[in-house]
């Protein structure tokens, strides 16, 4: 278990260029599936989840080429169905989220596909039911051994339908569009998810030579083709990283630039924390957060009742930001109800930061309410187990801010999504030791 030691209280400064998104590069890594052609893709992050995922492939006989950092040819054109059912697919495959996309292109072009119950974040209920009733919509036969937790789907070939999916879940969507793409005739999803990542995986298949239309709807309608055609493909920034700068500087008092934000792909971020009181200036496609020197100060809403921040599915606001939303309101002037809508174990984390000195009311698993000190105490460093992903850069950002020494272990789990991140927080300035 890694852990890392920080010394809070530094104020930071520079300039940020942000990683290739993790859940875009989870989807787009699980496309390269669908094809015998070359697939370059490029801006992929060097995080764990990621780095799995290309091993997984590589298991499953993907030729993949270095072409530089982040940069990476993919070539399906001999795949061992074989290890699918091998013990070691069944211990790896479990290792993150994102290989339960492996499933749809495996079923589109090969008839047949298998995964572990999959891992990621312990944050609540993760069902898959979305997934595999997409599935057997299209066709496919379904079976799951409940004793070793080991789904599989088979279809001899699987037929375009109409479907309305039960929720709008971002990596079933994800699996059931890669599905479709080589099933016979036309597939229309109804309530489908619509995140960038989906956004960006449903035009590199287009490049690819199919025709989805809908893109950035919740109704997609692809029409199946036979066979797919390599392409090159480039991630789009992390959203998610983007936000945790942002949160960061924040909470620092630093004036921080986040490079090459991709701006018209953040939604509802650059708003949400403006909210929060955050200056967020544009300056081309670089975001510019000066230096909150006199605190920053949450809005109400317009009839002067307290402000909520709730998750939804896309363009709603992403889950993923809201642990880091959460921990900067404890150093806001005001009050805000955190409400973490999917998940219902993600806000656990704040009895951490209730140690630390912070104010929060843990109403119920998934609300909190934030009463921020607006930096007239500050938080104390303590030691402490990164829980999950967003938990865990929430508590770095806690640390960084804090008064003393703090110490997270478990530090895999911020490792999963946040390239290199000790190193990048040394180069503006904090002070951060891997031990
Ligand atoms: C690898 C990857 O891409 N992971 C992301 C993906 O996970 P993932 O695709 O696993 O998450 P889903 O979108 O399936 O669902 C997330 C949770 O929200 C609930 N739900 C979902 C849709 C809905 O309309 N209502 C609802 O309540 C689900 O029951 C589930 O508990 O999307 C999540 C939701 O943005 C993100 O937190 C994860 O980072
Ligand atoms: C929950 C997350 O990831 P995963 O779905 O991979 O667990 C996340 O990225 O915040």
């Amino acid at each position: 278990m890694g852990t890392f030691k920080i010394e809070g209280g530094h104020q930071l400064s520079g300039e940020i260029t942000p990683q290739g998104a993790k859940n875009e590069a989870l989807q787009i890594l699980c496309a390269v599936l669908l094809t015998e052609e070359e697939v370059t893709v490029n801006n992929i992050p060097d995080i764990l989840d990621v780095n799995k995922l290309i091993s997984l492939l590589e298991d499953l006989g993907v030729k993949i080429r270095k072409k530089g950092k982040g940069s990476y040819t993919f070539k399906a054109d001999d795949v061992n169905l074989d290890y699918l059912q091998s013990d070691q697919f069944k211990e790896d495959g479990r290792g993150l989220r994102g290989s339960i996309m492996l499933v749809g292109p495996l079923l589109a072009r090969f008839g047949k596909g298998y995964i572990p119950k999959p891992g990621g974040d312990k944050i609540g209920r993760r069902r898959l039911d979305t997934h595999f009733e997409g599935f057997i919509k299209l066709g496919a036969k379904f079976r799951y051994n409940k004793e070793e937790l080991f789904y599989g789907v088979e279809a001899k070939k699987l037929k375009g339908t109409y479907m309305l999916l039960d929720e709008a879940s971002v990596t079933g969507t994800a699996n059931i569009v890669m599905a479709s793409v080589l099933a016979e005739g036309k597939t229309t999803i109804y309530n489908a998810a619509c995140e960038p990542y989906l956004q960006q995986l449903c035009k590199m298949l287009n490049r690819m030579g199919t025709n989805i239309s809908g893109i950035g709807s919740n109704l997609l309608v692809i029409e199946g083709v036979d066979a797919l055609g390599g392409t090159e493909h480039t991630m789009l920034p992390d959203m998610i990283e983007i936000g945790s700068w942002i949160g960061l500087a924040a909470m620092t008092k630093s004036e921080l630039t986040v490079k090459n934000v991709s701006w018209d792909d953040l939604g509802q971020i650059p708003t949400v924390f403006r909210k929060l009181g955050i200056t967020i200036e544009r300056k081309g496609d670089d975001i510019h957060i000066p230096a909150h020197k006199d605190g920053y100060e949450i809005q109400n809403f317009l009839d002067g009742s307290i402000l909520t921040v709730a998750d939804a599915p896309w363009p709603g606001l992403t889950p993923d930001l809201l642990s880091i939303i959460l921990v900067m309101a404890t150093q806001a002037k005001g009050e805000v109800l955190i409400h973490q809508k999917m998940f219902e174990s993600r806000l656990f984390f704040v009895d951490k930061l209730i140690d630390m000195g912070a104010k929060i009311i843990l109403c119920d698993p998934h609300r909190a309410t934030v009463i921020g000190h607006n930096f007239k105490s500050n938080l104390k460093g303590t030691t402490m187990v990164s829980p999950d992903i967003r938990a865990g850069i929430s508590l770095l950002i806690a640390a960084l801010s804090a008064k003393g020494t703090s110490t997270i272990h478990n530090i895999e789990q911020i490792d999963r999504g946040y390239e290199h991140i000790d190193t990048r927080l040394r180069a503006i300035g904090a002070k951060i030791t891997r031990v």
